[in-house]
């Protein structure tokens, strides 16, 4: 299967997850960052589900799928250990509602990427499920290669590209202080704290001054 990668906009949007195991939970826990509406049917909960219910992350259903609980969704994940089950889920879900089917073995919308967050980066990585645990290890690489500072230095990129959107007309001029902007030297300002540095630097480039 060639799949098609893309980013949703899933805030407010009902999304469904068909069961409360470790599989759910990775799914769950990839829809938190998210303001989707998360809803879970199962009889039973894994801790660390239980825990966002809790919390009021998300909500529990306890109960055992009925074709109904998917009425509205946008997503729904069939994540069942129970095959039959998961046919059930499938069956009730309408050609419009986007179905992701944890045991591959049936009709299946999208699949799942490891995902990692740093602020308004995100890193998506997949095997087309040829490797789920090649996946895994390959985030636990990235997760190493892209720390926690990637997330202030994503936020400063879009705070330059803002005041430049802002402040130049030139359409050239525009073009070459964005491209400015990805110069190595920032991001080792940021690293060492020295934001003031980094302000210098955006304000040259909107005074047309910045010449490296
Ligand atoms: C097709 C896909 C459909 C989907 O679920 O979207 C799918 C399917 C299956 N996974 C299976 C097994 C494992 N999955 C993982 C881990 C993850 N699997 C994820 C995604 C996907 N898994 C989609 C393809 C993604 C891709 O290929 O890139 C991740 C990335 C995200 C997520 O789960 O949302 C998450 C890591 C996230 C993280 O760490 O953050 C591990 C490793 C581990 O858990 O340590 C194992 C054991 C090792 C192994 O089997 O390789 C099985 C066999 C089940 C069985 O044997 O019963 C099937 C079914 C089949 O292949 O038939
Ligand atoms: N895509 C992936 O990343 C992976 C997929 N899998 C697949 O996912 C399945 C689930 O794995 P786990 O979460 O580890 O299993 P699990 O056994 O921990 O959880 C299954 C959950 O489904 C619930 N369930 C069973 N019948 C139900 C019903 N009628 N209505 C609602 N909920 C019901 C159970 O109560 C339980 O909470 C595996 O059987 C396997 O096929 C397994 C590993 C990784």
């Amino acid at each position: 299967m060639t799949y098609f990668p893309a980013l949703l906009n899933i805030d407010y949007k009902k999304v469904v997850v068909v069961g409360g195991g470790n599989v759910a939970a990775q799914k769950v826990r990839a829809l938190l960052p998210t303001k989707a509406n998360i809803h879970i049917i199962s009889p039973d909960l894994i801790a660390e589900l239980a825990s966002y219910v809790q919390e009021g992350r998300a909500i529990w259903h306890e109960k055992q799928f009925a074709p109904h609980d998917v009425d509205d969704a946008v997503l729904v994940f069939a994540t069942t250990n129970s095959e039959a089950v998961n046919d059930a889920v499938e069956e009730a879900t309408q050609h419009w509602q986007q179905f992701s089917r944890a045991d591959m073995k049936g009709r299946v919308d999208f699949i799942n990427p490891a995902v990692v967050r740093r602020g308004e980066l995100i890193l998506a990585v997949s095997t087309s499920g040829a490797s789920p645990g090649y996946t895994r290890k390959l985030k636990a690489e990235l997760e190493e290669q892209f720390d926690e500072s990637y997330a202030q230095y994503i936020a400063f990129l879009k705070h330059c590209r803002q005041q430049i959107n802002a402040t130049l007309t030139d359409k050239a001029a525009k073009r070459k202080a964005l491209q400015q902007t990805l110069c190595p030297e920032i991001f080792d300002w940021l690293q060492q704290g020295d934001v003031q540095q980094c302000e210098a630097f955006l304000q040259n480039l909107l005074n047309g001054e910045q010449s490296t």
